[in-house]
């Protein structure tokens, strides 16, 4: 199978370093372009045994599947550049938050199956929690094609492509919540007089089995909780203060933020090929 990726930054890496490390793919049936930075396809080439190009032709035409991961605000003109090479047997997979699938079609001109992914940069460690939704023209042989790459960086759901901003704002943003977190249990580590490497172990082996528990345990997050927090302990004490400061309430409003900005992206894009 050979996979072609146009944008060459974080999300294209992470994927491209999961498709390595699970064996989907050969590095050298792997294809990477951007929009400038030789020295950074370069990087890849030598971090993951890749081809980058420039030559937008081949990049499109010998691909099995082309990943489409530039920013959104970037869309309009690199789909203006790839247009010329689309042809109908041309499978297009984009990860851009919020861009739809119909503003893709509308600037692709060439009827192909279109396929809009929200995958997460977990991907890079086979971890990612990707969602996917398919255009009409998307063939059963296509929809597997994707399934397995989605799925050899994690797991994968095909959903209604109305659920995808919503899906960006939980999952595709999601590593950064969980980082913001950790970022500050590492801040209130060294404020409470603990070695910063030892604090990491700590922390990480907390996360991992606090996701393990929930993964595997029959109680939701509540009891769970519930167990850790001994009336009158420590739990509660600290508890209290992240109630006392709305954190319950802040991630909520963030998370909502987040699938507003993912409908926000799209309603730019969708407005300007309306005009
Ligand atoms: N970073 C993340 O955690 C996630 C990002 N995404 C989506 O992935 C997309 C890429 O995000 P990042 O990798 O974070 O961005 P990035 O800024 O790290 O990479 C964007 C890449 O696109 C390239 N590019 C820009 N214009 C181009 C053009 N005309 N032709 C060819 N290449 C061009 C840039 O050179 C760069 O290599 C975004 O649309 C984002 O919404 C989706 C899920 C998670
Ligand atoms: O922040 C963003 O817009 C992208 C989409 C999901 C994660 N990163």
């Amino acid at each position: 199978m050979k996979i072609s990726f146009i944008g060459a930054g974080s999300m294209a890496e992470a994927i491209i370093a999961g498709l390595i490390e699970k064996n989907i793919c050969r590095g050298q049936d792997i294809f990477v372009t951007n929009r400038e930075d030789r020295e950074k396809l370069g990087q890849l080439e030598r971090r993951y045994g890749i081809q980058s190009t420039y030559d937008m032709e081949g990049l499109i035409k010998n691909a099995d599947m082309v990943i489409f991961a530039v920013k959104p605000k970037d869309a309009d003109s690199a789909l203006q550049k790839i247009q010329p090479y689309i042809q109908s047997d041309t499978f297009f997979i984009s990860v851009m938050a919020g861009i739809s699938i119909a503003f893709m079609e509308e600037k692709l001109k060439v009827p192909c199956a279109v396929a809009r992914a929200m995958p997460n940069t977990s991907a890079s460690v086979g971890k990612s929690a990707t969602a996917v939704a398919f255009n009409q023209y998307a063939s059963v042989n296509q929809r597997e094609l994707a399934a397995t790459v989605f799925s050899s960086i994690g797991i994968t759901a095909v959903v209604e492509e109305n659920k995808l901003d919503a899906i960006t704002a939980l999952s595709g943003s999601g590593p950064a919540y969980i980082y913001y977190v950790v970022e500050a249990m590492e801040q209130s580590a060294r404020e409470i007089g603990l070695d910063s490497n030892m604090a990491k172990q700590l922390i990480l082996q907390t996360l991992a089995g606090a996701a393990e528990m929930l993964g595997t345990s029959d109680c939701p997050a509540s009891e769970l909780r519930k167990a850790v927090t001994s009336p009158g302990g420590t739990t509660e004490a600290g508890i209290k203060i992240l109630q006392k400061n709305n954190v319950e309430d802040a991630f909520i409003q963030c998370i909502k933020a987040a699938a507003e900005q993912s409908k926000r992206l799209g309603q730019i894009h969708d407005s300007k090929h309306l005009v």
